[in-house]
């Protein structure tokens, strides 16, 4: 038995897409090591994923697209209960990176009953809780003694938190607080879970207290009865109905009718309100924004993954794909072998790479804010919640762009429901809107960006944090690229440093001078706002590079290295180009070395065609977690297309009623008027 480096090679499958996995030049398995982030996990991602292989009881029944709505959520909650009772013989307990694998392999990406339970519910109560509510509350939520989400949007305001209607007001003869939803725009709208599935709630809420508005705060709220599962008396609940995508997710309305909660059930961890009503204020007025930052800062990967997903299906099915010649004397080719589709389709793989790695480093700085902020050191909040803020907008943007270039590139075949393109597009677009619209989380970072020109702009450069350090610094007068005999990393760092400093300080002139001008801030803010957020953009665009530039320094094993280093190569030739407007316009960067870059980029397009399959096997993705027809490992693509179409509900009797009913009547008499 031969071992190849690509550890996907298996006996008997498509003989054109083992010819590709034979070419790759480095091992598969290290380089999920680099994906995940440790030997252990990916080790761990694959016994996981083997252990689920051998046990029918978790794989689906049916191919998701054939089952109704209700269908999937009473398969997902019988997959759900399963995991729940068996996860200790599966995954570590507590271990969030392995429960994660679980979830997508098992239960997949459209959401289950308990999504938000695990990605909000417990992170704001473990945040925001006091340990004596912890006590009474994270325990019982631990153990899926209750379930819970976060509900925070409204109807009328997801954006404005400042401007939700939903009050909490406090009565201070009974020590309670009183829940109330004053109008319908007022109605929680969209929280996950909340529909159907949730008995509790984090609600965020205004709290009155003796007529004077605090601002949002957070109150862990019991919704349904623990036992009948019945709403209580006072809460109007339910689901929002059929989303793009993610309809495995029971997303919810909520409304309170004077709904009295206990005072000691707002999260009291930061900020507490004494029984006569006395408030004392958290450490940093943003503190239960916590939740949020949670998810931004892991979305990263989750987006990367979702991204890689498309990739992977797109990748291996132009390797099985054979349509067209290139040499009119040769036979058909794979549909690889174009330049157009290697350069659909690499700097994408260049990109998922680069946000997995930006990911890992996002998630590292959240747990050190948490561990900071819980000893009540609250310094890095403004650059965590700066960073998440554009990395999660810029990410999730591309995400969705890479997604449908991956669609369109399975032609027809990635429009139809077997290749689960449009789910896995619909979900990961969710990404754009959920966790703070994309433009509105840009402005967040745009203030950031604006603070730290401000300080450039006074001479006080060396306050800047590492993050913005660069926009203290003077640039060269025109971009080296192609100008010295070794146009290493440093080159295009200092480019795209040149790129975002400009676009910040400009943006920034143009807001300070507007207010110069006489205008008031907020509408000087407007009138500059698509300049920042071009700036923020910018900015974490650069951000991502470096990450990227940072692993690859990191990297030991040579033949990782070698093609990290092409697919890094790839990325910053892509991105400069991209970007190439904003390089040109002062003359950083010539024509000619935007030619030179063009080259780099076809070079390393050809350099990297004998690794793509293996880049994205990497991933080391399941073909029960893709769920693809298209994206199978073994490649045998046709036979199971064919027998998918079989499988379809609507073939299961050659006559449908609709038929019977409708269409052999409208025959008939037309054939009878005929006569
Ligand atoms: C390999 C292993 C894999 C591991 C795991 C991978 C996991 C993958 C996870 C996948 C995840 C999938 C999840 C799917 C579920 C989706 C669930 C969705 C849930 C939701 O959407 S919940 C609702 C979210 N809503 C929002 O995000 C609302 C957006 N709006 C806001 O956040 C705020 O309103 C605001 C930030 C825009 C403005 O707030 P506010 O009005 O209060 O602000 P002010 O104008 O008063 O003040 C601005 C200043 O405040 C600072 N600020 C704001 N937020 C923060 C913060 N969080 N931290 C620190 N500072 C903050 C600003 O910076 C401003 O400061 P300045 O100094 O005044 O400039
Ligand atoms: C799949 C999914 C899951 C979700 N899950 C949850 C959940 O579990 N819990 C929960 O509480 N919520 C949840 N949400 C709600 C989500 O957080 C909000 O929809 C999101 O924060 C955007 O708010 P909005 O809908 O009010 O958009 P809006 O703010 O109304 O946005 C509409 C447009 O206005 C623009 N805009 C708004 N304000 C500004 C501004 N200040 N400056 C410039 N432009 C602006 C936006 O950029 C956008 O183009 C979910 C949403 C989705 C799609």
């Amino acid at each position: 038995m031969v071992h190849h480096q690509n550890k996907a090679i298996r006996e008997g499958d498509n003989p054109d897409l083992t010819a590709e996995r034979v070419t790759g030049t480095f091992d598969t398995h290290s380089m999920a090591a680099q994906i995940y982030n440790s030997e252990a996990h990916a080790r761990r991602r694959r016994e996981i994923t083997e252990i689920i292989a051998k046990r029918p009881e978790l794989h689906d029944t049916k191919p998701f697209p054939f089952m109704t709505r209700e269908e999937k959520i009473l398969e997902s909650s019988r997959k759900l209960t399963l995991i729940t009772k068996h996860m200790n013989e599966i995954i570590e307990p507590n271990n969030s990176n392995e429960m994660f694998h679980l979830n997508n392999e098992v239960l997949g990406i459209e959401g289950h009953p308990m999504a938000l339970h695990g990605i909000m519910f417990i992170p704001a109560l473990t945040a925001q809780a006091s340990e004596e509510q912890q006590k009474k509350w994270l325990t019982r939520a631990i153990n899926r003694e209750i379930v819970g989400t976060y509900a925070q949007t409204e109807l009328g305001h997801g954006t404005n938190l400042q401007n939700l209607e939903t009050t909490a007001t406090y009565d201070v003869a009974t020590q309670e607080f009183v829940l109330h939803t004053p109008t319908i725009t007022g109605l929680k709208w969209w929280p996950g879970n909340l529909g159907k599935s949730s008995n509790y709630a984090v609600v965020v809420a205004l709290m009155f207290i003796k007529g004077k508005n605090y601002g949002p705060h957070t109150f862990m709220v019991p919704l349904r009865d623990e036992k009948t599962h019945q709403p209580l008396k006072g809460i109007t609940i339910g689901d929002i109905g059929p989303k793009i995508a993610y309809n495995v997710t029971d997303n919810g309305f909520l409304g309170f009718d004077h709904y009295r909660i206990p005072r000691t059930n707002l999260l009291m961890r930061h900020t507490r309100v004494e029984p006569d009503g006395t408030y004392v204020k958290p450490p940093h007025a943003k503190i239960n924004y916590s939740a949020m930052v949670h998810v931004r800062s892991h979305m990263i990967t989750g987006q990367a993954i979702m991204l890689s997903y498309a990739l992977t299906i797109a990748t291996r099915y132009s390797s099985v794909r054979r349509q067209g010649q290139i040499d009119t004397t040769q036979p058909e080719v794979k549909v690889l072998e174009y330049q157009t589709q290697q350069h659909r389709l690499f700097p994408y793989i260049a990109r998922a790479y680069a946000f997995v790695f930006a990911g890992a480093e996002t998630v590292k700085l959240y747990e050190r804010v948490l561990e900071e902020v819980a000893t009540g050191n609250v310094s890095l909040m403004a650059d965590l919640h700066a960073l998440t803020s554009g990395l999660k907008s810029v990410v999730s943007h591309y995400t969705a762009q890479g997604i449908e270039q991956a669609r369109m590139a399975c032609g027809g075949h990635g429009y139809s429901q077997a290749s689960y393109m449009s789910e896995i597009f619909g979900v990961a677009v969710g990404g754009c809107t959920y966790e703070g619209e994309n433009m509105v989380m840009l402005l967040q970072l745009a203030r950031y960006l604006v603070k730290s020109a401000s300080l450039v702009k006074t001479g006080q450069s060396s306050k800047l944090g590492p993050l913005v350090a660069y926009l203290g610094a003077k640039s060269d007068s025109t971009s080296l690229i192609d100008r010295t005999p070794t146009t290493g990393f440093a080159e295009y760092v200092k480019t795209f440093q040149h790129i975002a400093r400009r676009q910040t300080l400009k943006a920034a002139d143009k807001f300070f001078g507007l207010m110069e001008k006489g205008e008031k801030r907020p509408i000087a803010w407007n009138k500059s706002s698509v300049e920042l957020n071009r700036a923020s953009r910018l900015h974490t665009r650069l951000y991502i590079v470096e990450a990227f530039v940072r692993r690859v320094e990191e990297v030991a094993d040579p033949r990782l290295k070698e093609v990290l280093t092409d697919l890094l190569h790839l990325h910053v030739n892509y991105e400069l180009l991209d970007m190439s407007t904003y390089a040109l316009e002062d003359g950083f960067v010539s024509s000619s070395q935007l030619d030179y870059v063009r080259d780099q980029l076809y070079f390393y397009l050809a350099k990297i065609r004998p690794n793509a399959v293996s880049l994205v096997d990497s991933w080391e993705f399941s073909d029960q977690e893709l769920r693809s027809v298209l994206g199978r490992r073994d490649g045998h693509v046709y036979e199971n297309l064919f027998a998918w179409a079989k499988a379809s509900p609507l073939n299961k009797t050659d006559v449908l009623p609709s038929v019977d009913k409708y269409l052999k009547p409208l025959m008939e008499s037309a054939r009878a008027s005929k006569l």
